[in-house]
């Protein structure tokens, strides 16, 4: 990996800044008071046991929630609750679970991700009039560049379900970028990835910071996460415990005690094996409190 670290933006308007985001369900508070920015060309990193409330935290980023207290700002500019007003306004997202249209095209998936920056209103497309063609056209390409770009124009026209796995979660990527967001958030991209495929998506988040896109990444494999974050936020029973860069937080006992178990201890960058006892255990190392709290798969 020849990739350098960002240098950290200060006295720039962060990208996005949560204030103060707490939400509770019922008598349950899944996220206190939270806040965190990211800023122009960063990766943030944000990890914590299950249930810590990451994919809450999320979903109040998005408007999927409607945070109980607190505000997101997205270029200084707090935002409406509403998914698809975040969208439109540069934040786009992934999720933990793969939800892509199953028996569409890959092309017709990363099209659909394109729908907030098209302009053509409903007459325009029934009567498929020159400003429709033209829009449909400029579409089309940017969505095939974004194929070129995530490896997988070869199956532009194969339907998704029919993908391996690790291209549906390309296909994920491909089709958030087409909203042309200036912060991508993505839910546990590795999740369930061999060691080669968690490598390409490390390889292809670099080359989407690189692109101008700044980027929040909730992950377990923290071999993974401290390879690729400029910044570390951890989350423990739905508060910020601290956030600094990975040695930091690596370094940081109340990390260790609450999640880590132990130390972090990087591996080498050398090829590791898919299957059999050594990777196996490699695995569950990187994948610290994966077990910890027992947690629902509600809204992720
Ligand atoms: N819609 C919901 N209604 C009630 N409780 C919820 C809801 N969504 C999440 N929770 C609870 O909020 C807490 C935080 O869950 P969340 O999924 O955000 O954690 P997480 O850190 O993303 O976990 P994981 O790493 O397992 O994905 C958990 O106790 C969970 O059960």
């Amino acid at each position: 990996m020849t990739e350098t670290k960002a240098t950290p933006s200060t006295g720039t308007t962060p990208i996005l800044q949560a204030t103060g985001v707490t939400m509770r369900f019922g008598g349950l508070t899944a996220v206190r008071s939270v806040d965190l920015a990211v800023h122009p060309g960063e990766i943030v990193g944000l990890i914590g046991p299950n249930g810590a409330g990451k994919t809450t935290f999320f979903n109040c980023l998005t408007g999927l929630y409607i945070p109980t207290q607190g505000t997101v700002a997205y270029q200084g500019t707090v935002l409406p609750p509403k998914p698809h007003l975040v969208t439109q306004a540069g934040i786009a997202r992934t999720f933990q679970n793969i939800r892509l249209f199953a028996n569409m095209t890959v092309l017709e998936n990363v099209l659909v991700g394109r729908h907030t920056r098209t302009k053509e209103g409903l007459w325009s497309a029934l009567l498929r009039g020159p400003g429709f063609k033209r829009a449909e056209e400029a579409s089309r390409e940017r969505a095939m560049e974004l194929l070129e770009f995530t490896g997988l124009a070869h199956k532009a026209d194969h339907l998704s379900r029919n993908l391996p796995y690790g291209e549906q979660r390309k296909l994920e990527i491909a089709r958030a970028l087409a909203s042309d967001p200036g912060l991508l958030l993505l839910d546990e991209p590795t999740a369930g990835m061999n060691p080669q495929e968690t490598r390409a998506t490390e390889e292809l988040v670099f080359a989407i910071r690189d692109r101008g896109i700044a980027v929040l990444v909730i992950e377990h494999d923290m071999r993974f996460i401290f390879n690729l974050s400029d910044r570390v936020a951890v989350l423990v029973q739905g508060e910020k415990l601290i956030e600094g860069t990975a040695e930091v937080v690596q370094a940081d006992e109340r990390v260790i005690a609450a999640y880590l178990g132990t130390p972090f201890e990087p591996t080498p960058d050398t090829a590791e094996p898919e299957t059999g006892t050594s990777g196996d255990a490699d695995a569950a190392d990187a994948h610290p409190g994966q077990n910890s709290t027992a947690a629902t798969e509600d809204e992720q």
